[in-house]
């Protein structure tokens, strides 16, 4: 599992983690989620031990991923965000390398790279040039990379980013194999619905900390959705309410509302209206 406390890094004057706190369980899910510069590469970085914190420790499978981090890489699969393979080598030889790097020989080594291009449905180019591919195909190569050795722990940056829909579904149906197999899975991703399709609990990260924790429902029960209704005459009347079936009947049954109406739309609450709420009551607790 994935365990870190405390994290802090600075880089100059921008603090990219303040004392981020964070566990991973074996066998669950945790989608990381926050806006673009919440500290969510930072995370992936000192995790993986490309990058060192100013304080706070992170384990990896009860390794100490600060003090030795080529023995806590051995327990984590990568893939980071940015593709990171060789494009003029074919996708097995791609997978041969890093498989190795990862302490894979010999039939054990063929065996896993079969199984994971199958798993991510890659077997159909195995033989092709990485740079050669779709870039859904290089990032399904590159996630293929992360699962080779069966880590107890995956840390998944943005894994689906360009993928077509069937790719997403095979990308998240290993993923859940993986969980379901036992492993903590760290996934980042700015597509909420990709996280309640692998069951994942939410970790909500802002100026470098998880200030919200639990699962979708927990974190956006309550918080206003919308009803939107359409006129023929083109207008639009958009009605907030954290219980937007109820605000539909009770439109429905107000004429001067159902008059012309054309379309009817419920908004349920998103990623951005649970930021808003967290930014609310985090200006209420500093006020
Ligand atoms: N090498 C670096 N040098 C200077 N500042 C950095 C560096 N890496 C990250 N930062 C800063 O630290 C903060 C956190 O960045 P980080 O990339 O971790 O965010 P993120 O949540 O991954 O964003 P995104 O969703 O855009 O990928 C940002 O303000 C960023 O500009």
């Amino acid at each position: 599992m994935l365990h870190a406390t405390g994290l802090t890094k600075r880089y100059g004057s921008t603090t990219a983690l303040a004392g981020l706190d964070l566990t991973v369980g074996a066998g669950e899910i945790v989608g990381l989620i926050g806006h673009n510069g919440a500290g969510k590469t930072t995370f992936v970085e000192i995790t993986a031990g490309l990058t060192r914190p100013d304080a706070g420790t992170v384990q990896i499978a009860g390794v100490d991923a600060v003090r030795r981090p080529a023995a806590a890489r051995r327990h984590l699969g990568l893939a980071p965000q940015h593709l990171a393979l060789y494009p003029s080598a074919t996708v097995r030889q791609n997978l041969t390398v890093f498989g190795g790097l990862a302490g894979l020989r010999r039939r054990a080594l063929r065996a896993a790279v079969d199984d994971v291009a199958t798993a991510t449905g890659l077997a159909g180019v195995l033989d092709r040039a990485v740079g050669l591919l779709s870039g859904g195909q290089q990032r399904r190569a590159q996630t293929a990379t992360a699962l080779l050795h069966r880590p107890a722990v995956l840390l998944l940056d943005e894994p689906t980013v360009g993928a077509d829909p069937q790719t997403r579904q095979a990308m998240l149906a290993v993923v859940r194999q993986r969980a379901d197999a036992g492993a903590a899975v760290c996934y980042t991703t700015h597509y909420l619905p990709e996280l309640d399709e692998l069951g994942a609990t939410l970790a909500v990260l802002r100026a470098g900390r998880v200030i919200a924790r639990g699962s979708r429902d927990e974190l956006l029960t309550g918080l206003p959705g919308e009803l939107l209704l359409g006129y023929a005459d083109g207008t639009e009347r958009r009605i907030s309410s954290t219980d937007p079936r109820a605000a539909l009947a009770a439109a429905v049954t107000d004429p001067a509302r159902t008059a012309g109406l054309s379309t009817v739309d419920i908004r349920r609450p998103s990623l951005d209206d649970l930021y808003h709420a967290l930014s609310r009551e985090a200006h209420h607790v500093a006020a």
